[in-house]
Formats: C-alpha cells, structure tokens, sequence
C-alpha cells in the first residue's frame, strides 16, 4: 500500500467528509443514536487504510456490519464485485438508497447483524466469489459478540477488518504474559492472525466517541495453529483458567473440573505435562492450553 494509491480512492463527492456527512444528517434530520454506537467515519485516509487491509478486487466480495449512511459501503463498492451491508437502523435505509445508487452491486438488508443467519446471507449474495472479507467500523457496544459470532459459525472468510475500541484491539493482539493477554486473545487467535493496522484518534468520527479506536486486520487460518481434539472443551480450559486472574493456574482449575478428593491428581497431571502449577493462566501459550485440554479430557474432565 502507498499514499498515492490510498489518495486516489476518496473523492469529494462521496459521503466520507465533515461537511457531507453533516448535510446529509441535516437534510434527514437524523438524530444519531448513541445506543447503536453510530459514530460516523469522516475521514479518507482510514477509510482508505481500512480499505486498503481488506485486499478486495472484482471477484472478491465485502460484508460490512453497520453501514451507516454509507462512508466505508461507497470506498467497498469501488473495489469489490459484491458488497452486502446489514443495518439495524431503519431510517438509514433511505439514505443509503442514495448514496449507494451508483453501485448496484451493493445491496443493504436491514436486521440486527446478532440475530442474522449469516450461511444462508452468503448464499444468497455471494455465490461464485473468491472470497468473502468482512470490513467494518463496528458499533462497539457489541464489538466482542459480533466478532465471536463471525468466528464461530465458521464462515468461509478471508479477512476481517475492524475498526474497533483501541483497548479491544490491545487483547486481540495480545502475547502471553502481558496484562491484555485472556480468553479473547487466545480466540482470536486460534482462528485468526491477528495484525494492527493503525491506531485512530477519536477526532476522525462524527460524532466523536469517548474511547479511542484502531484499525485491526484478521487473517482467517485454514487451520488452528494447535491441534485439539474438542474445540468447545479446550476453551472451557481456557475459560477456566481466566475466571480468576490472580489465581494460580492449579486453583482456578481445580475450583472448575476436581473435586476436593481429586484435586491431588491435578497437581500429577500438571507436572505430567511440564506445565508447573503454581503459573497464573496468563502466561501459558495457545500451545500449553492444547496440551492441558488433551491432558484434562484425557484425565475424564468434562
Ligand atoms: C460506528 S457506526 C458505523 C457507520 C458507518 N459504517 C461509518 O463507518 O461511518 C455503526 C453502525 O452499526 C449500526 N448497528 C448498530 N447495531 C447494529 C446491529 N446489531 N446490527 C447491524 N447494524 C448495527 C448502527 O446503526 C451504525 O450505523
């Protein structure tokens, strides 16, 4: 990516500047809802980033989740032969019709992206392509969900690309032994290759949020980077050895899967697997975690 290539991409007439953004809210008399975390992108250069970290082209399609009155939908339907944006909010709809009235190979279905049958959305839309990618200045108050969901319906994806809270983002990236290392991180990162694309200050939206925000690019794996043999079983371990930070690895799966007769054995079966039990969960690699999920489900865990 160069700047040339990301100048060329924004042009005057399109939705993602302060004063047509400011025009159209007035000309529709829109009063943003807070509750649905619409913060609008006013800003070129990271539409163009965002754009830009998705990797589209002509036989490559986009979802994107909250479009709004189309900033990043427009930028998506430059690049991509498919574009399909779900929007909870009904009196966006309208709007959208007409900024997206030049790309007819953008379509807005109107539902609550959590509730949404994403398998039969990709059918329908995206029959034939080469790829999906979903790309999104995502409403926060939902962050975590959505991208749970997008992860564990285990869609065909290439990559997502998400604006989101910059803290959220932090955790996502996270490496073992640092404080924004837990469950999210270690989900995340079983499914993707997480990478921070560019760090956003809040002067960028309309209106401006209270928490700083960045731009981060999951690269979907074919496979896990472990291998485990019950993926909902590894992540109660997981979860387990989070529930108390502060806790030793030992306590905090003790306290989950062994009763106080057989807690003896937990101490053996860690040692068993080099794994020293007096650790807090924090510091234990995606690796240490499938070996102690095997070990645990192999020990009769459930
Ligand atoms: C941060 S704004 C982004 C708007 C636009 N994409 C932009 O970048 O300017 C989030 C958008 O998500 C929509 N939204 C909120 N909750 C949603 C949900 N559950 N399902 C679908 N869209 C949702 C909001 O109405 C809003 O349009």
């Amino acid at each position: 990516m160069n700047t040339s290539e990301q100048e060329v991409i924004v042009t005057a007439e399109d939705v993602a500047t302060p004063s047509k953004t400011k025009q159209i809210i007035k000309k529709n008399g829109l009063v943003l809802k807070k509750s649905l975390g619409q913060n609008f992108l006013i800003d070129r250069n990271i539409l163009s980033k965002i754009v830009m970290a998705a990797e589209l082209g002509p036989t490559k399609a986009a979802l994107e989740i909250g479009p709004g009155i189309g900033a990043l939908t427009q930028q998506l339907a430059k690049l991509a032969g498919r574009v399909l944006a779900v929007e909870i909010d009904q009196r966006l709809l309208p709007i959208l019709d007409e900024t997206l009235e030049p790309y007819p190979h953008a379509t807005v279905v109107h539902g609550d992206i959590l509730k949404t049958n994403l398998p039969e959305l990709f059918q329908q839309h995206f029959e034939g392509m080469d790829g999906v990618s979903v790309v999104a200045n995502l409403p926060y108050y939902i962050t975590t969900p959505i991208i749970m969901k997008l992860l564990e319906e285990k869609l065909p994806l290439e990559n997502i690309v998400v604006m989101i809270q910059k803290e959220v983002a932090d955790r996502m990236a996270a490496r073992p032994g640092t404080k924004d290392y837990g469950s999210l991180s270690i989900a995340v990162q079983f499914y993707c290759e997480p990478e921070l694309v560019s760090i956003v200050p809040r002067t960028v939206f309309v209106p401006q949020p209270n928490v700083d925000s960045a731009v981060i690019r999951l690269r979907v794996r074919q496979t896990p980077p472990v291998e485990v043999a019950d993926v909902d079983f590894f992540f109660a371990v997981v979860q387990a050895s989070f529930v108390q930070r502060r806790k030793t690895l030992y306590n905090n799966l003790a306290a989950r899967f062994f009763t106080k007769e057989n807690k003896p054995e937990l101490e053996a079966l860690l040692h068993g697997i080099q794994i020293e039990p007096s650790r807090r969960g924090e510091t234990l690699s995606m690796e240490e975690f499938a070996r102690l999920s095997t070990a645990l489900r192999a020990h009769g865990c459930k």
